[in-house]
């Protein structure tokens, strides 16, 4: 019925709406044979492989436009990949990732053969009875890539194939495209749909939210910053002009001479555990790493004996729902605050916040989007990957409750006090996704409130020491998905490898961005953690089919 209708509805102007599409696809062709999926964060894969995908992701989004009635985002880039790849997330109304049906329906429409697309298309249409004459809307972002200018472009083919209007933002940051599809959608509610009012919005935020902090000194107004030669670079620049001085950096690695994300970024320091390449620290400096796309952001600093500490996703998890739950109890709300973490949580960090903070903690799949959904089903969910990229979220009955509170005229100094706080605290915080810029800033101010140290904020707990392994050699890269998890004996071998050490724990996982198993293990000490990793490794390899040499032991 709804494809009748589109059929006679663009009759009137010639063409019709799939007559169109197929002329646009034909410049878009698809590799005969290539398979991608939807994986961990949209598609990734090699630039070269993508056009097609990326026209695709553009009628996709022109679909899923027609289905919500709002304007739907699609973000150009491959976050922490090489330079070389590229990728494509899909941003639906309300700022979030789409959601897991419209996942399924990407991949259906990526893996069409040519002359199948409009079959594809006619599938999704029916089985969400899409009104095919309804307005359609996409803003589009893309990367710092060199391969991003086209594929962006293809995207736009693709929105305008199906007669949806595309508004091409250029260079933004993945947060800043999911910050300004929820306020387009929210009609400014959340802020201004632009990227000058997602600038405005924070540093306001923030500006407010330091006068609470009281005789900050020079050191806590400045910061390194590593932008992973990337678009947080450039971001972080406008953000400059914002923030009136109240707070500086010195940027490195933005991207002017370096390659994005070589031996620097947020992933880099995280996986290999030590400083990127290219930035200057002084003994003790508190510094930051942003990833490609500026989603993510992970600490560290070297102490006076030139020993590296890293403040990871879980750290900045810890300290920010501390000072949440600080202020909650100083404003006398009794709110549920729960923090969100997967498998790769640091096994110490899970403790502390059960143990001796009494926070709930939830475990859920890898991913955002898992994070996120777990997160929703408390007042104030603090979610983080270890990797870093995370947020806060507040329900509509919380933000509501601590207006009315903040207003109250009949509470004492205290409370009101707090209250303030935790509102300006909310308008820091970018809601609908991790945002390295904006938790840089939370994490800034929180340290200035609470009058805390990088050193002092990374004793409040000591990680255990750990590694992670991805290896391309272990297994077949095409089959990873499934090899990696059901060998037999496979999870029987990692537990009884995992019993030959102390604090313990070990789990291998195919990733859901790169063509690789993941191993991570951590145990009592740096050399077991590493012992351990290398032996679920070389399980892996034997019993999940390793092509190429045996993995060595790691250093
Ligand atoms: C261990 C790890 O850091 N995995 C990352 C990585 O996913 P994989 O499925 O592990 O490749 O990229 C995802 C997207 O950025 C991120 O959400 C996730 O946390
Ligand atoms: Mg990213």
């Amino acid at each position: 019925m709804s494809v009748i209708r589109a059929k006679l509805r663009s009759r009137e102007t010639g063409m019709t709406q799939f007559e169109k599409v197929s002329h646009f696809s034909g410049l878009h062709p698809k590799p005969a044979g290539l398979v991608l999926q939807y994986g961990t964060a949209g598609f990734r894969t090699n630039a070269k492989q993508l056009d097609h995908i990326m026209f695709r992701m553009g009628l996709l989004a022109a679909l899923r436009s027609k289905n919500t009635k709002a304007t739907i985002g699609v973000m150009v880039t491959a976050s922490h990949n090489p330079e070389e790849d590229n990728g494509v997330k899909l941003v639906d109304p309300m700022g979030e990732m789409v959601t897991q049906a419209w996942e399924e329906y990407a991949t259906l429409l990526a893996n069409a053969e040519q002359e199948g697309l409009i079959m594809a298309l006619q599938e999704v249409i029916e089985r969400e009875a899409i009104n095919m004459g309804q307005e359609a809307s996409v803003f589009i972002g893309k990367d710092t890539r060199p391969s991003s200018e086209s594929l962006s472009q293809a995207v736009l083919d693709g929105v305008s194939a199906l007669g949806a209007h595309g508004h091409d933002y250029g260079l933004l940051t993945t947060p800043q495209l999911h910050f300004m599809v929820c306020c387009k959608n929210t009609e400014g509610r959340y802020g201004n749909a632009s990227e000058d009012g997602y600038y405005k919005k924070l540093a306001q935020a923030f500006i407010q939210l330091t006068k609470h902090a009281r005789n900050r000194t020079d050191d806590q107004k400045h910061l390194l910053v590593d932008g992973a030669n990337g678009i947080g670079a450039l971001a972080l620049r406008k953000m400059e002009a914002f923030l009136q001085k109240e707070f500086q950096f010195s940027l490195f690695n933005d991207g002017s001479q370096g390659k994005l994300n070589f031996l620097c970024g947020a992933d880099y320091v995280k996986v290999q555990q030590r400083p990127p390449q290219g930035v200057e620290m002084n003994a003790g400096e508190r510094c930051c790493s942003f990833d490609g796309d500026a989603d993510r952001i992970v600490y560290y600093f070297n102490d006076s004996a030139g020993r590296f500490h890293l403040l990871d996703g879980d750290k900045i998890a810890t300290l920010i729902s501390t000072y949440l739950k600080e202020l909650l109890t100083q404003a006398g709300l009794d709110l549920q605050i729960a923090v969100v973490q997967t498998a790769y949580a640091n096994g110490s960090s899970t403790r502390y916040l059960e143990d001796t903070m009494k926070v709930a903690v939830r475990c859920v799949k890898t991913g955002v989007k898992h994070l996120h959904h777990a997160a929703q089903e408390f007042d104030i969910g603090v979610y983080f990957e270890a990797n870093g990229h995370g947020t806060v979220l507040f329900s509509k009955a919380a933000e509501e409750r601590i207006q009315r509170l903040a207003t109250d005229p009949n509470i004492n100094d205290e409370k009101k006090n707090a209250a303030c706080l935790l509102e300006n605290t909310i308008n820091l915080i970018n809601q609908t996704v991790g945002d390295a810029i904006s938790d840089m800033l939370l994490i800034e101010a929180v340290l200035a409130i609470r009058g805390l140290t990088v050193q002092q904020w990374n004793a409040i707990y000591t990680d255990l020491p750990n590694r992670q392994v991805a290896d391309r050699r272990v297994i077949d890269t095409t089959d990873a998905e499934r090899r990696a998890t059901s060998p037999l004996g496979l999870q029987e071998a990692i537990d009884a490898l995992v019993k030959k050490y102390q604090m313990s724990r070990a789990f291998v996982r195919p990733s859901g961005t790169e063509d690789v198993v993941r191993v991570y293990a951590e145990a009592d000490s740096q050399e077991s953690a590493d012992a351990l990793a290398h032996e679920v490794s070389v399980a892996v390899y034997k019993l999940a089919g390793g092509v190429g040499p045996e993995p060595e032991p790691l250093h």
